[in-house]
């Protein structure tokens, strides 16, 4: 087996958890980031009691993430509280984002005239940027992709990639991007919310395949 140099591993995110049972099987596929989607109108949305216990079962080394749309900051820094990161993934001001002072991402919907590069200046005080795709209205979880080569060679922030990712297309995405870190939602379940241990092993297997490409072993 070869051993990537600490960059070139690709760190892996399952988003939209919502059963104890996925988040062990999560755990167990490698993941390296679990996200929660603390955002009343999805599919995929937790109350702050089912939060604190998802968050319980989660191993030191495992990174949880909270996710935000427009959010009351009451809310956010009470969630807080079982977070190692925050995601906002609607029209936040870099005010929000950084307000309760925890480590945070933004995430940026790939809408036609999205200037990236500015983008990340704006928010130059993200721990990264999760590039995602657009369908207007949709905070987040469409399952589609967007046009990967639309994403600068280089950018100021480490890029993940989300949008409509799965076992059979993230090794592709991972050739033509190189990004920090992948996530995925849809791609991985058996319906909203409820996740599907085989696809989550499937996926993890895909991406350590396409790390060994891009070290050539
Ligand atoms: O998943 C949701 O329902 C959701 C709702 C509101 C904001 C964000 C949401 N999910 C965000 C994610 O991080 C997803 O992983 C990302 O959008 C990719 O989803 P998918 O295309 O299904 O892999």
């Amino acid at each position: 087996m070869t051993v990537l140099a600490p960059q070139l591993r690709t760190r892996i995110k399952f988003c939209g958890l919502t059963r104890p049972e996925d988040v062990d099987a999560a755990v167990a596929a490698g993941a390296d980031a679990l996200g929660f989607v603390l955002w009343p109108g999805s599919k995929r949305a937790l109350d702050e009691q089912r939060l604190a216990e998802l968050s319980e079962r989660v191993p030191a080394f495992v990174t949880r993430v909270g996710l935000f749309v427009d959010p009351n900051l009451a809310l956010v820094a009470r969630a807080a509280e079982h977070l190692d990161l925050l995601q906002f993934h609607g029209d936040e001001p870099p005010g929000t984002c950084m307000a309760v002072g925890r480590p945070w991402i933004k995430a940026l919907r790939m809408r036609d005239g999205l200037d990236l590069p500015a983008a990340a200046e704006a928010y130059r005080g993200a721990a990264a940027l999760l590039l995602d795709a657009y369908r207007p209205g949709v905070p987040g979880g469409t399952g589609e992709t967007f046009d990967w080569s639309r994403i600068p060679a280089s950018l100021a922030k480490p890029v993940i990639l989300a949008g409509g990712l799965t076992p059979d297309n993230v090794a592709e995405a991972i050739a033509a991007v190189a990004p920090f870190a992948v996530d995925v939602s849809g791609g991985i379940e058996a319906a909203p919310g409820v996740k599907d241990a085989t696809r989550m092993a499937a996926f993890q297997r895909a991406v350590r395949r396409a790390d060994d490409v891009r070290c050539g072993a």
